[in-house]
């Protein structure tokens, strides 16, 4: 195995909270096994575009609390061609960089993947995304945080519900998974959620809503993941409010704030453990691998394994939603 002199950190696709608290780990890490850390910016595309630099343990004083991330974060269009990989590799043999720690999601791991391959550079993954939709994790760094801000939200939002007894649609972030929506449900206690994961028919839902309406609820809430298979929340919203005026339904919904604040200690933790843990992955010669968190237990699992296997909603969870609805 090559000796481990340097290492460049970046963070991409979309931020997530904790995410400044892992780039410190993998910084102090780094300084504590005397390795040297430069830190890429923007992402992807900033490995493309030269934009690297050296991290030493005083770049990430008082990160630890703050949201967003001092690398800053990309979507690089540009990476997934061969081309821009190409120059991303000039600019890595350009600085000496012997391996990469990439903070992301599926996205994220999938060009890590393509990338360690057509190159032969030790890539090792930590997940960082609000969504929670990755295998062999049980959570992923911002996801915590996230959903005490949705909670928060739903909270104050059931308030004004139940002040004039109405229905609210409120849309959550989760691009293809419904972990956001099912967890923030059972802990606002939401009246009905709406997920990818288990597909609901208009009828359905129209069924559920009559059902609570019968019971003379003060206030209804839907948790509607923005990926679920219904079309747009406003539509939705449109639709039952045509049929069934006296619902007096409203939509709200929040988007990126979800994805701004401080983090949670659960996250804090975890970004602390997961950052030390990437680097010791590296040290062990592991390559192609996230670092995961699974029953408070470090994993290495397979980038492949990570993206293509299917992590499931938590159906006990889904039936607290029926159960406790009533
Ligand atoms: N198939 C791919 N090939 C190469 N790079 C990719 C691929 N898929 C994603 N990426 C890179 O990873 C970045 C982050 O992925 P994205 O899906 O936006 O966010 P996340 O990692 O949070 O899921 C993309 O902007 C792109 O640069
Ligand atoms: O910030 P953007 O580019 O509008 O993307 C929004 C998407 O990013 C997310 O917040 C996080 O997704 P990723 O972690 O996969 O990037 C999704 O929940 C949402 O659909
Ligand atoms: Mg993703």
């Amino acid at each position: 195995m090559k000796k481990l002199n340097k290492i460049g950190v970046l963070t991409s696709g979309g931020d997530a909270p904790g995410m400044n608290a892992a780039i410190r780990a993998v910084v102090r890490k780094c300084f504590y096994e005397k390795i040297e850390i430069v830190g890429v910016v923007k992402g992807y595309q900033g490995l493309i575009d030269d934009n690297i630099r050296l991290l030493d343990p005083s770049s990430v004083s008082g990160i630890l609390k703050e949201g967003g991330t001092i690398l800053k974060s990309a979507r690089s269009k540009d990476f997934r061609t061969k081309e821009g990989r190409g120059k991303a590799y000039i600019n890595i043999l350009k600085h000496g960089i012997d391996a990469l720690i990439v903070i992301g999601g599926d996205g994220t791991f999938t060009g890590a993947n393509i990338f360690g391959e057509e190159f032969n550079i030790p890539v090792v993954g930590i997940p960082g995304t609000i969504d929670n939709d990755l295998y062999g994790t049980d959570l992923t760094i911002g996801y915590d945080t996230a959903l005490n801000t949705v909670v928060e939200a739903v909270d104050k939002i059931r308030d004004t519900a139940t002040a004039h007894s109405r229905l609210f649609f409120i849309e959550v972030m989760g691009r293809d998974a419904g972990f956001i929506a099912l967890s923030a449900g059972v802990a606002s206690g939401a009246e009905v959620v709406l997920l990818p994961e288990k597909p609901t028919s208009y009828d359905e839902l129209k069924g559920f809503l009559e059902k609570q309406y019968s019971y003379q609820k003060e206030s209804s809430i839907v948790l509607v993941a923005e990926g679920e298979n219904m079309g747009s929340t406003l539509d939705i919203a449109n639709r039952v409010n045509e049929e069934h005026p006296e619902y007096d339904a409203r939509v709200t919904i929040l988007g990126h704030l979800q994805r701004g604040g401080s983090p949670t200690v659960v996250d804090r933790i975890l970004a602390s453990e997961l950052g030390v843990a990437a680097v010791d992955a590296l040290l062990e010669g592991q390559n192609s691998i996230m670092v995961g968190m699974v029953k408070d237990e470090i994993e290495y699992v397979p980038f492949i394994k990570a993206i293509k296997n299917k992590k499931n909603v938590n159906s006990r969870l889904l039936n607290l939603i029926s159960v406790l609805s009533g």
